[in-house]
């Protein structure tokens, strides 16, 4: 498999407290869109999170998954679909928490074209495949998500220094 991780330069940490916010104000923005969407179908498994959050504050009850295995730490390898839906999406929101290259996405897209595709992050690259998010990070730059990482003891700096 190629090493792809020297492609994120740097990294974007996210607390649970902004990832929270950050998802209610998606939910805000697509209930402006529209105020009685059918369902939601969650990409797997960065999408459980944020679905979850929108299906709280837009009181969505019916919520399906999509399966998806692809990428293993910061390095993207064969995608697979491991649970389809059998929907058109027409009506219904899709969502997952980021798009990067878009590959997840496009592939997707193509089995539930008509549903509303919503991402609280995107970058450049996969922006044109979304319909709706919320912040845009760029490229080069690692989403560190609440559910990866843990608080932990750091050295303080004039230790650091003098290792340099
Ligand atoms: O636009 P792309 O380059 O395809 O990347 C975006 C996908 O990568 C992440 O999932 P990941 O593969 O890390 O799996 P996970 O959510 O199960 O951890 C994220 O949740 C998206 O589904």
């Amino acid at each position: 498999m190629t090493d792809k991780s020297d492609r994120y330069i740097k990294t974007y940490p996210i607390s649970w407290e902004q990832l929270h916010r950050d998802a209610k104000a998606l939910a805000w923005r697509l209930l402006d869109q529209q105020e009685n969407w059918k369902g939601i179908i969650a990409i797997t498994r960065g999408g459980l999170v944020p679905a979850a959050i929108i299906a709280r504050e837009l009181d969505i009850h019916l919520i399906d998954t999509v399966c998806v295995s692809s990428y293993t730490w910061k390095d993207q390898g064969q995608l697979s679909v491991i649970k389809a839906v059998e929907n058109s999406g027409e009506g219904w929101l899709l969502i997952d928490d980021l798009v990067d290259t878009g590959k997840t996405a496009g592939i997707v897209r193509k089995m539930i074209p008509k549903a509303h595709f919503a991402t609280i992050y995107a970058k450049p690259a996969g922006r044109p495949i979304v319909d709706t998010f919320i912040t845009e990070v760029s490229q080069d730059t690692w989403i560190l998500f609440p559910w990866d990482s843990e608080s932990r003891f750091v050295r303080p700096i004039v230790g650091l220094k003098s290792e340099r």
